[in-house]
């Protein structure tokens, strides 16, 4: 962890830059995979398994005896969590369905907001270094709520060319339509312009390493729709004397370990409270299995004092995490600063984890910087808005005339005779 301390403001510019690899580098290794896919269909989703995730396989989708079979693989009291963890996840998203609201703007002139269900969507599972069943509950169930009609599941195999049974078991909860044994670009090329054995979607969602994020935002310059660019994790904890270097060094430990181009960073006003977390960071680290991940993220990632909790809060609104977690005394004076940040955890108990798994928010999250602007998943994500209006005639003849001046001032007298014959006809009954 590079350790800064008290950094001009001018250099923050520098120091919330991440250490992923810019568009531009990736983008002509992920458009040639996207031309593969689109000449050659099926076959280049075989060949790309066989290249980057080291397996020959025999078919993409996965059968109903793989599906049948998962469940016995999956051991009760996982069974247990998934259920409690869907049932948290459920009530949260249930809650973000908005009632219809019809709204007489004049008399006459009724307009509302509907909620419909985007028909055919794509979820991107992650799998390359980890098997991220969570992450299908965070997609699988907004998407059910939503009332999706087709779930097309997308995740890499493993070397022996099978899916993790805890991902078919969620699967099956949520009744996916078809899974696909398919990662990378690949797989986000194949459910956007659809091949023999995926069927082309009209929305994609999911997190993934910087190709699936990177060709995520080249399918959706071509017309797909994507939930939201949800690359590499991220944690910055703020922390002050109040904080426990354990947990703090956990929570950080927790999201270096998804990967080597993570980063995270942490925040304090203490000297002492940096360096007891570094001393964590080497102890829990040593015990850690994914330590190859976690120390190669660590070397990309950030110690930094700051003078007072009001730069802590600047910094934090510059960095715009995908996680931030507040690990400060009165963090009540904090939260209604916060501007920039995909999902905020507050005190000392409530660990970033619980936001991963169960506690019923969703980790589909903006990463990155993107926090700035977009938001993460959520129930919202699964629906296109569509507008209606009523305008009886009462209504037209109240409207009628300011739409009729608005038309003739753009110079479109189509759209004003629109509303004058109607008007005309109204005035001779
Ligand atoms: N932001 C979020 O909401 C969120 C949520 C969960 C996970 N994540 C992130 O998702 C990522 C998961 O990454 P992962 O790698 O374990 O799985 P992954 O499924 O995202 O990627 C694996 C695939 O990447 C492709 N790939 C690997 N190396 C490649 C190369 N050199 N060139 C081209 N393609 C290559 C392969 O096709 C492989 O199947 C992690 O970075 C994790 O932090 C983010
Ligand atoms: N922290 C990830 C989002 O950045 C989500 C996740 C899934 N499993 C564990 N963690
Ligand atoms: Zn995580």
């Amino acid at each position: 962890m590079r350790k800064i301390i008290n950094p001009a403001p001018q250099s923050w510019g520098e120091l919330v830059q991440r250490p992923t690899k810019n568009l531009d580098e990736l983008e002509p290794g992920i458009l040639e995979t996207f031309r593969l896919v689109q000449e050659q269909g099926d076959e280049a989703l075989l060949q790309l398994a066989q290249k980057y995730d080291g397996v020959r396989l025999q078919s993409l989708v996965t059968t109903e005896k793989e599906i049948a079979e998962s469940e016995a693989k999956v051991p009760q009291e996982l069974k247990e969590a998934i259920l409690q963890a869907y049932s948290n996840i459920q009530l949260f998203h249930t809650q973000q369905a908005e009632p219809v609201k019809q709204i007489e703007t004049m008399n006459g002139v009724n307009c509302w907001r509907k909620s419909v269900a985007i028909e055919k969507v794509g979820l991107y599972i992650p799998g390359g270094t980890a098997p991220l069943f969570s992450t299908l509950l965070m997609l699988g169930v907004p998407a059910r709520i939503a009332g999706c009609k087709e779930l097309v599941l997308c995740t890499p195999p493993a070397k022996d060319g099978s899916i993790h049974p805890a991902i078919l078991y969620t699967a099956s909860l949520l009744g996916v339509n078809r899974i696909v044994k398919a990662g990378g670009a690949q797989a986000i090329a194949a459910m956007a312009f659809g091949i023999e054995s995926v069927p082309a979607v009209h929305k994609i969602f999911g997190p993934g390493n910087q190709y699936v994020t990177v060709a995520k935002q080249l399918v959706s310059k071509a017309g797909v729709a994507i939930d939201l660019p949800a690359g590499p994790s991220e944690v910055l904890v703020m922390a002050d004397e109040s904080a426990n270097p354990a947990f703090v060094a956990a929570d950080l430990l927790s999201q270096a370990e998804h990967g080597a181009d993570s980063q995270v960073v942490l925040l304090t006003t203490s000297e002492e409270v940096l360096q007891q977390v570094e001393q964590e960071l080497e102890t829990q680290l040593r015990v850690l299995p994914r330590k190859e991940f976690a120390a190669k993220a660590l070397e990309n990632s950030l110690g930094i004092i700051l003078g007072s909790r009001q730069e802590m809060l600047a910094f934090s609104n510059l960095y715009a995490p995908e996680h931030l977690i507040l690990s400060v005394s009165d963090f009540e004076e904090l939260m209604d600063g916060i501007a920039n940040a995909g999902s905020v955890f507050l005190g000392h108990y409530s660990p970033e984890s619980a936001g991963d798994y169960a506690s019923g928010t969703n980790h589909t999250l903006p990463t990155n910087g993107y926090a700035r602007a977009y938001s993460g998943v959520s129930l919202d994500s699964f629906v296109k808005k569509i507008t209606f209006q009523y305008i009886t005639r009462e209504g037209l003849q109240h409207i009628g005339k300011t739409i009729e001046t608005m038309a003739e001032a753009e110079g479109l007298e189509a759209h004003k005779n629109a509303v004058s014959i109607r008007l005309k006809e109204l005035n001779r009954v």
